[in-house]
This record gives structure tokens, sequence and C-alpha cells, in this order.
């Protein structure tokens, strides 16, 4: 198709999209990211029902996780619901962001569901930002089984849209922001965005 017939929510880059930049400050490679959230259901530790990701970085803008697949989790009998894939897919995809001190949203998501997950099953989840045009950044994740090299059982490619912090004060409940404003490390966190944009 050509890119000037691409749907706005096209997953392609357009043609002057530019590399994505590490942030200077950004963990190094290996370290863990930790949860941006105590509540998020993708990686939160205080988050009972959450997937409980604990996503790496790596190089570049890259980050690597796992999520074991539970019970809980089942679509079919014994196999992982193709919405929990999806969600621990768009966790990972999502805390690329942080490398580069960017706060982000999902805008558009695409799974290609490749192989069945077992219940039990670690998957090795492995994502990079790809592409950056303006508040638009293209992300592309992939999930194996049996190990780190083994078979892609799923895949994504992601468009998340940059957002300021009032996007969560102005949509989200005042209770949770209220709770989340007062954790310590999380008011760290956004003063952190606010002086490294
Ligand atoms: C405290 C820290 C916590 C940090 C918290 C981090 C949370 C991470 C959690 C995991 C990730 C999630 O699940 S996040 C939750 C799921 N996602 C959401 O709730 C998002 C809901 N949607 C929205 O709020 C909105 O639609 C936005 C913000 C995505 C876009 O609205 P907007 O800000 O008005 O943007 P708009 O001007 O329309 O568009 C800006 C550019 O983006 C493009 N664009 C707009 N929508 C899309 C789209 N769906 N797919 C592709 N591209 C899109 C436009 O074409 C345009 O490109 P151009 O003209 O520049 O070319």
């Amino acid at each position: 198709m050509s890119a000037a017939n691409r749907p706005k929510t096209s997953l392609v880059p357009p043609d002057d999209a530019v590399a994505p930049v590490r942030h200077p400050e950004a963990p190094a490679p290996g370290a863990p990211l930790g949860a941006h959230y105590d509540q998020c259901f993708g990686c939160g530790e205080g988050q009972p029902h959450g997937l409980h990701l604990q996503a790496r970085a790596g190089d570049g803008v890259s980050v690597t996780a796992e999520f074991t697949v539970k019970a809980a989790h089942q679509g079919a009998p014994g196999l992982a619901h193709g919405g929990v894939l999806t969600s621990a897919l768009d966790e990972t995809l999502g805390s690329l962001n942080w490398l580069m001190h960017v706060i982000a949203v999902t805008g558009r998501l695409e799974t290609d569901f490749v192989r069945p997950v077992p219940v039990d099953t670690v998957l090795h989840l492995e994502a990079r930002t790809t592409a950056v045009h303006r508040r638009k950044i293209y992300s592309s994740a992939v999930g194996r089984i049996g190990g780190p090299d083994g078979p892609v059982a799923v895949r994504a490619d992601a468009v998340f849209i940059e957002v300021k912090v009032e996007h969560f004060i102005e949509h989200g409940r005042d209770e949770e922001i209220q709770a989340a404003m007062d954790e310590p490390d999380e008011v760290r966190r956004i003063r952190a965005f606010e002086v490294n944009p």
C-alpha cells in the first residue's frame, strides 16, 4: 500500500520516521525495570490478579521478560487464553517506553497466535522499538516457548502514542490517582519524567 493510502492507525512507520533514542539514564542492559505501577495488571507486584511480568532492559531500545502461564490464564482446557497472551505482549511492549523516558499508551496492537501455549509454560518475551514518528512509537515483540531460543508462539506489532502525565490524571479515578501519588516511588518517577522529558 502506498504511504498516502495508509490508514492513520497503520503499524507501518511513515517514511520520515526516525530511529528510537535510548535515554542516557535508561537502566543498563540486564537491569530489571520494575513495575511502573504497583496495581498494574501486567507488572504490578501488588495486583493479586495480575500477570506479574518482570521486564529487563536490553540493548538499544529493547527489553526481555518472562511470563508463566497459570491455570487462571486458560481459555481452552490447559491452554492460555489469547487475550491474556496479548496482555503480556502489551505490557512488554509498553515497558520499552521507559527506556526512552517517554510516557505512552497503546494505540494499536496486533497479535499473531502462532502456536498454542500450555499452562505452566514460561513465555520468553522480547520486544524492540523500531521507529518513532512525532508522538507515535512503533514496536514489535515475540514470545517463545521451550526457552529463550525456542519456537515463536506469539508475535505482535504495536503503535504507542506519547501522552503527558496529565492523561492519567484527567482520565483515571481520583482514588487510584491519589494512592499512586502517595506512593513515594511513583512520585519520584513522575518527577523524573517532568525533569527529563
Ligand atoms: C504515571 C505514568 C504511568 C505510565 C503508564 C503506562 C501504562 C502502560 C500500560 C500498558 C499499555 C496499555 O495497555 S495502555 C492502555 C490502553 N490504551 C489506552 O487506554 C489508550 C486510549 N486512547 C487514547 O487515550 C487516545 O486515543 C490516544 C492518547 C491514544 C490518542 O489520542 P490523542 O492524544 O488525541 O492523539 P491524536 O492527536 O488523535 O493522535 C496523535 C497521533 O497518533 C496517531 N494515533 C491516534 N490514535 C492511534 C491509534 N489508535 N493507532 C495508531 N495511531 C494512532 C494519530 O494518527 C496521530 O498521528 P500523527 O497525526 O502525529 O501522524
